[in-house]
Protein backbone atom coordinates (compact mmCIF):
# COMPACT_ATOMS: atom_id res chain seq x y z
CA UNK A 1 0.00 0.00 0.00
CA UNK A 2 1.62 3.42 -1.02
CA UNK A 3 2.16 5.88 2.03
CA UNK A 4 0.86 8.85 -0.76
CA UNK A 5 -1.98 8.89 -3.24
CA UNK A 6 -0.97 8.44 -6.36
CA UNK A 7 -2.20 11.16 -8.05
CA UNK A 8 -0.26 13.50 -10.44
CA UNK A 9 -1.32 17.10 -9.38
CA UNK A 10 -1.11 19.43 -12.44
CA UNK A 11 -1.87 23.54 -11.71
CA UNK A 12 -3.07 25.57 -14.70
CA UNK A 13 -4.39 29.07 -14.83
CA UNK A 14 -7.08 30.76 -16.94
CA UNK A 15 -5.65 34.33 -17.33
CA UNK A 16 -7.95 36.37 -18.03
CA UNK A 17 -8.39 39.52 -19.66
CA UNK A 18 -10.19 43.36 -19.42
CA UNK A 19 -13.16 41.47 -21.31
CA UNK A 20 -13.03 37.77 -19.83
CA UNK A 21 -11.46 36.48 -22.61
CA UNK A 22 -8.86 33.16 -21.27
CA UNK A 23 -5.80 32.55 -22.76
CA UNK A 24 -4.82 29.69 -24.13
CA UNK A 25 -1.80 27.76 -25.52
CA UNK A 26 -1.05 25.00 -28.31
CA UNK A 27 1.14 22.31 -26.89
CA UNK A 28 3.72 21.16 -29.03
CA UNK A 29 3.16 19.19 -32.00
CA UNK A 30 5.90 16.24 -30.31
CA UNK A 31 4.38 16.47 -26.83
CA UNK A 32 1.59 14.10 -25.42
CA UNK A 33 -1.49 15.56 -26.41
CA UNK A 34 0.51 17.74 -29.30
CA UNK A 35 -1.46 20.09 -30.72
CA UNK A 36 -4.22 20.72 -28.31
CA UNK A 37 -4.82 23.49 -27.08
CA UNK A 38 -4.66 23.67 -23.32
CA UNK A 39 -4.22 26.56 -20.49
CA UNK A 40 -0.97 27.09 -19.37
CA UNK A 41 0.61 25.79 -16.22
CA UNK A 42 2.21 21.94 -15.45
CA UNK A 43 3.00 19.57 -12.58
CA UNK A 44 3.68 19.97 -9.31
CA UNK A 45 7.15 19.61 -8.69
CA UNK A 46 8.34 17.53 -4.86
CA UNK A 47 8.18 20.10 -2.20
CA UNK A 48 6.39 22.79 -4.00
CA UNK A 49 2.99 24.44 -3.18
CA UNK A 50 0.15 24.87 -5.19
CA UNK A 51 0.82 28.38 -6.14
CA UNK A 52 4.51 28.43 -6.12
CA UNK A 53 3.97 25.62 -9.07
CA UNK A 54 2.36 27.51 -10.35
CA UNK A 55 3.98 30.81 -10.93
CA UNK A 56 7.12 28.77 -11.79
CA UNK A 57 5.57 27.45 -14.52
CA UNK A 58 3.46 30.57 -16.05
CA UNK A 59 6.97 32.66 -15.60
CA UNK A 60 8.82 29.59 -17.75
CA UNK A 61 5.84 29.19 -20.25
CA UNK A 62 4.79 33.00 -20.44
CA UNK A 63 7.69 34.87 -19.25
CA UNK A 64 5.26 36.98 -16.51
CA UNK A 65 4.73 37.28 -13.09
CA UNK A 66 1.59 36.12 -11.42
CA UNK A 67 0.27 38.24 -8.68
CA UNK A 68 0.24 35.92 -5.87
CA UNK A 69 -3.22 37.24 -4.27
CA UNK A 70 -4.72 37.22 -7.42
CA UNK A 71 -4.93 33.45 -8.04
CA UNK A 72 -8.15 32.18 -7.06
CA UNK A 73 -9.12 28.03 -7.15
CA UNK A 74 -11.44 27.52 -9.98
CA UNK A 75 -11.95 24.13 -10.29
CA UNK A 76 -10.56 20.75 -10.86
CA UNK A 77 -11.12 17.84 -13.30
CA UNK A 78 -9.89 14.20 -12.88
CA UNK A 79 -10.70 10.90 -14.59
CA UNK A 80 -10.27 7.56 -13.35
CA UNK A 81 -8.01 6.15 -16.73
CA UNK A 82 -5.24 9.17 -15.98
CA UNK A 83 -3.19 9.87 -12.78
CA UNK A 84 -3.26 13.69 -13.15
CA UNK A 85 -5.34 15.85 -11.54
CA UNK A 86 -5.69 19.69 -13.37
CA UNK A 87 -6.56 22.17 -10.82
CA UNK A 88 -7.49 25.70 -12.52
CA UNK A 89 -6.90 28.42 -10.83
CA UNK A 90 -8.51 32.18 -12.74
CA UNK A 91 -6.15 35.08 -12.10
CA UNK A 92 -6.72 38.94 -13.49
CA UNK A 93 -3.41 40.67 -12.85
CA UNK A 94 0.05 39.88 -13.60
CA UNK A 95 3.24 41.61 -14.66
CA UNK A 96 4.41 41.38 -18.46
CA UNK A 97 2.99 40.43 -21.55
CA UNK A 98 2.52 37.02 -22.54
CA UNK A 99 4.43 35.29 -25.11
CA UNK A 100 4.52 31.65 -25.89
CA UNK A 101 7.96 30.11 -24.83
CA UNK A 102 7.19 26.95 -24.55
CA UNK A 103 3.95 25.94 -26.44
CA UNK A 104 3.43 26.15 -30.60
CA UNK A 105 1.12 29.07 -29.94
CA UNK A 106 -0.84 31.36 -27.80
CA UNK A 107 -4.60 33.12 -27.72
CA UNK A 108 -6.67 34.81 -26.12
CA UNK A 109 -11.01 33.05 -26.58
CA UNK A 110 -14.00 34.51 -25.01
CA UNK A 111 -15.50 31.95 -22.87
CA UNK A 112 -18.09 30.70 -25.26
CA UNK A 113 -15.53 29.74 -27.93
CA UNK A 114 -13.20 27.50 -25.70
CA UNK A 115 -15.71 24.60 -26.34
CA UNK A 116 -14.68 24.90 -29.97
CA UNK A 117 -10.88 24.03 -29.09
CA UNK A 118 -9.65 20.30 -29.45
CA UNK A 119 -8.40 20.29 -25.64
CA UNK A 120 -7.22 17.31 -23.92
CA UNK A 121 -10.55 15.53 -22.14
CA UNK A 122 -9.37 17.16 -18.81
CA UNK A 123 -9.83 20.40 -19.71
CA UNK A 124 -13.68 20.51 -21.52
CA UNK A 125 -15.08 20.27 -17.77
CA UNK A 126 -12.89 22.93 -17.02
CA UNK A 127 -13.89 25.20 -20.39
CA UNK A 128 -16.75 24.24 -19.60
CA UNK A 129 -17.46 25.61 -15.85
CA UNK A 130 -15.49 28.96 -16.85
CA UNK A 131 -18.34 29.42 -19.77
CA UNK A 132 -20.91 28.66 -17.47
CA UNK A 133 -19.43 30.86 -14.62
CA UNK A 134 -18.88 33.70 -17.13
CA UNK A 135 -21.95 33.22 -18.47
CA UNK A 136 -23.65 34.10 -14.59
CA UNK A 137 -21.58 36.85 -14.49
CA UNK A 138 -23.07 38.91 -17.15
N1 LIG B 1 -0.55 22.62 -18.26
C1 LIG B 1 -1.60 21.86 -18.48
N2 LIG B 1 -1.49 20.52 -18.48
C2 LIG B 1 -2.59 19.81 -18.72
C3 LIG B 1 -3.84 20.42 -18.93
N3 LIG B 1 -4.76 19.43 -19.13
C4 LIG B 1 -4.12 18.25 -19.07
O1 LIG B 1 -4.60 17.13 -19.20
N4 LIG B 1 -2.78 18.47 -18.80
C5 LIG B 1 -1.78 17.42 -18.65
C6 LIG B 1 -0.81 17.42 -19.81
C7 LIG B 1 0.48 16.94 -19.17
O2 LIG B 1 0.51 15.52 -19.20
C8 LIG B 1 0.37 17.40 -17.74
C9 LIG B 1 1.15 18.68 -17.49
O3 LIG B 1 2.48 18.39 -17.63
P1 LIG B 1 3.58 19.49 -17.92
O4 LIG B 1 2.99 20.56 -18.78
O5 LIG B 1 4.23 19.85 -16.65
O6 LIG B 1 4.67 18.70 -18.68
P2 LIG B 1 4.64 18.04 -20.08
O7 LIG B 1 3.81 18.82 -21.01
O8 LIG B 1 6.06 17.81 -20.47
O9 LIG B 1 3.91 16.69 -19.74
P3 LIG B 1 4.10 15.22 -20.30
O10 LIG B 1 4.74 15.35 -21.67
O11 LIG B 1 4.95 14.58 -19.27
O12 LIG B 1 2.71 14.66 -20.35
O13 LIG B 1 -1.02 17.65 -17.49
C10 LIG B 1 -3.94 21.83 -18.92
O14 LIG B 1 -4.98 22.45 -19.11
N5 LIG B 1 -2.80 22.50 -18.68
Amino acid sequence: MPRFPTIVPVVAVALMDGEGAVLMQQRPAHKHHGGLWEFPGGKVEAGERLEEALIREIGEELGIALAHDALVPFSFASASDQPHVVMLYTCLRWQGEPQALDAQAIAWFPPERLAGLAMPPLDVPLAAALHKAAKRAN
